[in-house]
């Protein structure tokens, strides 16, 4: 019988995206319980398209220590917040303004700078809250979303930046996903984090998850690196990987994938 809180890699498949919201809901408020447990804090990445959406139901979870979490962006893109391309104000507005987090902990990519300072004034706020002689901060959670094309973040296939190794943030002005500027934190700070969790859902992301997983029969739920798909590439060396998706995003999985899907009830952590 699957443990999942114990596997290195978890599936999970909602059959409509309510009710995978409820989950991921009781899910990220667990997995902050146990965190702010252990560590006092709740250090917790987001990122745009779809998944500000997927989060609301944050908004409504009740005892929650908000007053613990600290949350950042694992990229964004380079627009003012008043721009409705704007990550950090689509969370703002469907999460960030309905609970009391305090401001200070709410931690923006600097606006109105070129991408390269952007990444670099950043990079500075995480080491200093990480501590700037780690050699990578280690995030409780980094919630991500991924591409058709597969990429993370803005890590995109083919792109340079995935082959960065020292810095922390990077900033990139040729994404092929508009807008071209954005700031992105690299491969190493996602592989270093303690749970990397993928939000996908919909018929448009089935192709791809298909091929993401693809590991041969046997080898259970395994997310074979595949430098073509960035997203394959995020995976934590010694944390857990959770895939949410609902059941059209799921409908190409293999069948021995799909029986290895987590229960849906309760909550991982
Ligand atoms: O700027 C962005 O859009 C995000 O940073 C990006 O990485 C996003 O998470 C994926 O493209 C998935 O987007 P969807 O959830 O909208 O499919």
């Amino acid at each position: 019988m699957l443990n999942p809180s114990a596997a290195a890699q978890v599936l999970v498949v909602a059959p409509t995206t309510a009710t995978l919201t409820d989950k991921l809901t009781r899910d990220i408020c667990a997995l902050a319980e146990r965190a702010i447990g252990a560590r006092g804090v709740f250090t917790i990445a987001l990122s745009g398209g779809s998944l500000p959406k997927m989060l609301s139901g944050l908004a409504t979870a009740e005892g929650v220590e908000w007053d613990k979490w600290h949350v950042f962006l694992c990229d964004e893109r380079c627009v003012p917040e008043s721009d409705p391309e704007s990550s950090m104000a689509t969370i703002r507005a469907l999460l960030l303004s309905k609970v009391p987090i305090p401001a200070s902990h709410v931690h923006a990519m600097a606006q109105g700078v070129p991408p390269e300072e952007a990444a670099a004034q950043y990079e500075a706020q995480l080491r200093a809250l990480f501590g700037g002689d780690a050699p990578v901060p280690r995030f409780d959670a980094l919630m991500l979303g991924c591409g058709p094309d597969g990429h993370t973040a803005s890590l995109f296939p083919g792109h340079a930046l995935l082959g960065e190794r020292a810095r922390w943030v990077a900033h990139l002005t040729d994404s092929p996903k508009p807008p071209p500027a954005r700031i992105t934190l690299t491969l190493p700070v996602i592989r270093a984090a303690r749970v990397v969790a993928f939000v996908a859902t919909g018929d448009g992301k089935a192709a791809l998850l298909r091929r993401v997983f693809a590991a041969p029969e046997g080898r259970g739920l395994e997310v074979v690196e595949d430098a073509a798909l960035p997203c394959t590439l995020a995976k934590p060396s010694s944390g857990q990987l959770v895939w949410y998706l609902d059941s059209a995003a799921a409908q190409a999985l293999p069948m021995d994938v799909m029986d290895l899907a987590a229960s849906l009830h309760g909550s991982l952590w």
